[in-house]
């Protein structure tokens, strides 16, 4: 589906003014068209003179069908038509989780457990058990992929060729993954923060059970710093969403009983984790139409 202008929806003016970077985070119920409204926003905002940049990380590749342009590749991509930089990124979350599974495995996985038992250190070896990491590697915990993927858009932010953005759209996953990525960086900056300390207790134990017996090798800090850094880009992704000043969460929702029920679920547990959310976007009212048929005005109706 190509991207056509839409009437401004309520409330846009105050969404287009001033020019600090702000982010707008689409989220909601599968299907209610959050790829969509993500697409049209964004185009929106490059039309009136922000240049923009629009996030998906939808393995469905939407944003490409949106934009009828070929934006697989995990780079920024120009997208043709509007009248400030448009560029729309679409991002793999299985190469993001990939990411993560190395990293920690380098760190702390069976390699490690089964060198302290080697070396009789039978306490560490179950704190490390107790930390679950088997479980957390094989299946990273829902919303990880996309905490990752969010993380990685503020690194390429940070680089000087793309600061000129003033305006990101991120399309969300669905409403069940939004939440969990809400409570993922608490999760992971606890797990993180754990592995990293056992890492240091393991590597100075080690180091001086080395220098005993004279075989102190150089240490190996690149695994430990990569997660260190990951933990660093988690709590900025908690505090991205709920930075009043410069982000704003938008439900996407259609109008059924069903999708508000659960856009009214979604609305609550975002403002109980202290996520800005002021903003409704209600997708596909059809509008009023002289030769009604009896399907519309059933749909209407309802
Ligand atoms: N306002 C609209 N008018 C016509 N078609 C629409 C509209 N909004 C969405 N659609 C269509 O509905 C389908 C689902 O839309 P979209 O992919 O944007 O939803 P989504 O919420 O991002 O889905 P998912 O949860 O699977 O990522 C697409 O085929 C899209 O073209």
């Amino acid at each position: 589906m190509a991207v056509r202008a839409v009437a401004s929806p309520a409330g846009f003016d105050e969404m287009v003014s001033g020019t600090e970077r702000k982010y707008y985070m689409l989220g909601g119920k599968g299907g209610v068209g959050k790829t969509s409204c993500a697409a049209s926003l964004a185009v929106k905002f490059a039309n009136n003179g922000h240049p923009t940049l629009v996030v998906s990380t939808d393995p469905a590749h939407s944003l490409s069908d949106s934009f009828a342009q070929d934006l697989a590749g995990g780079t920024l991509v120009p997208v043709e038509g509007p009248y400030s930089p448009l560029f729309a990124l679409e991002l793999n979350p299985e190469k993001a989780k990939e990411e993560f599974q190395s990293a920690t495995q380098i760190s702390g996985g069976s390699g490690i457990k089964d060198f302290m038992d080697g070396m009789g250190l039978g306490v560490l070896a179950e704190q490390l058990g107790e930390l679950k990491l088997g479980e957390l590697l094989d299946t990273p915990p829902p919303g990880l992929d996309e905490a990752i993927a969010i993380s990685k858009v503020m690194q390429f932010l940070e680089s000087q060729e793309y600061n000129m953005f003033t305006r990101i759209v991120f399309d969300t996953a669905p409403t069940g993954h939004t939440l969990r990525l809400l409570s993922l960086p608490d999760f992971l900056d606890k797990s993180i923060g754990k592995i990293l300390k056992l890492r240091q207790k393991i590597a100075s134990t080690t180091s001086a059970i080395k220098s005993v017996f004279g075989q102190e090798g150089s240490p190996k800090p690149d695994a430990a710093d990569k997660l260190e850094r990951l933990r660093e880009r988690m709590i900025k992704v908690r505090e991205l969403f709920r930075d009043t000043t410069s982000t704003e969460f938008i439900i996407v929702t259609i109008p059924t009983v069903m999708a508000i029920s659960e856009s009214s679920r979604l609305c609550a547990s975002l403002k109980m984790e202290d996520v800005p959310v002021k903003r409704l976007i209600a997708n596909q009212i059809l509008p009023p139409s002289a030769s009604d048929c009896k399907f519309c005005a059933m749909k209407r109706k309802v």
